[in-house]
């Protein structure tokens, strides 16, 4: 059996841990039982020289954790990951190997969990709903959790809605763009992000990107990110006087999210200079926000 799971952008600016889209990007998990305590990983592409193959690797680990919570005994598997979201860019590498493994676990002991409870499962794993959320139903994710329950609503993203990614050569951890957060955050700023972010659910739904330049701002993450990816703040404002329709860090980063109109191309593409000119290069590829999650 074959899984194909989608890269997820997560925030889109104010929705920090709370919004999550997919993206036409995706990694395939090829999968089979083998004999109580064997363990089998093959990785193809990202991730080849650097991703576990023992019981350390990630979506070993969710795999497992589905046993665990059934009481059941682990079965043996043989996993083959062909991975092609890039690591630790902000594209929701660790969210589609978790739903990867939860979900490789259900189909292996005849489903006998709902997509709901893979979801808390995964939550409890990734830490946070804004990525797993969308790989495991596609579409725009709004989400949110209270202890024990996570919550979620989709909104199949519009047709005109066009984006495109600059993916910097360089890594960095989910954890360490966490850990330049501050723990409090002025009354202020979580004012600014609320209202940015009741504009950025009525763009998204009514599919009016007239404001998302707007409703995209964030004052919770991106502002201490920015020193973690060099070029960010001279991107931010390009991206103004150029009247793209909105941009963000995608994740925890370091990748950049452009949404734009058809043909705004060249315009993307003058971001690019940007990193360019900080001595970064970076990729420039358009994806699509997509209707579908994780399929078999
Ligand atoms: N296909 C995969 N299989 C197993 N583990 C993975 C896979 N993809 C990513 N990971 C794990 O997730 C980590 C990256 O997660 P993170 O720092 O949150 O970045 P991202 O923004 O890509 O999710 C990797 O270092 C690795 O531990
Ligand atoms: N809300 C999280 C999202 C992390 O996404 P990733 O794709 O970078 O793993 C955060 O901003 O920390």
């Amino acid at each position: 059996m074959i899984l194909k799971i989608p890269a997820t952008s997560a925030n889109l600016g104010p929705g920090f841990d709370c919004i999550g889209m997919a993206l036409d990007l995706y990694n395939f998990v090829e999968f089979h039982e083998l004999n109580e305590g064997m363990l089998e990983i093959i990785v193809e592409k990202e991730g080849s020289t650097e991703l576990p193959t023992d019981h350390n690797n990630l979506l070993f680990k969710a795999y497992k954790s589905v046993f665990e919570y059934l009481n059941k005994p682990v079965m043996g598997i043989h996993l083959k990951l062909i991975n092609n979201i890039p690591l630790s860019r902000g594209l929701g590498s660790s969210a589609a190997a978790v739903v990867g493994g939860v979900l490789v676990a259900n189909k292996i002991l005849g489903e006998p969990l709902t997509k709901e409870e893979l979801l808390k499962l995964a939550v409890k794993i990734e830490g946070h709903p804004d990525n797993v959320a969308p790989a495991l139903f596609g579409g725009i994710v709004l989400s949110g959790s209270n202890g024990d329950q996570v919550f979620y609503r989709k909104i199949s993203p519009g047709v005109m809605l066009k984006c495109s990614v600059l993916i910097p050569d360089f890594h960095l951890s989910t954890k360490k763009a966490r850990s330049v957060l501050p723990k409090m955050i002025s009354l202020q700023d979580a004012i600014f992000n609320v209202g940015r972010m009741g504009l950025l659910v009525d763009a998204l739904h009514s599919e009016n990107y007239e404001m998302l330049n707007i409703a995209i701002e964030d004052k919770l993450h991106q502002p201490y990110r920015s020193k973690l990816i060099p070029g960010l703040d001279d991107i931010f404002k390009l991206a103004k006087e150029l009247n793209l329709l909105g941009v963000s860090i995608s994740g925890a980063g370091p990748t950049v999210i452009v949404f734009h109109k058809d043909g705004d191309q060249d315009k993307v593409k003058k971001l690019q200079e940007v990193f360019k000119n900080y001595n970064i290069d970076s990729n420039l590829v358009h994806l699509n926000p997509i209707e579908q999650g994780v399929v078999e």
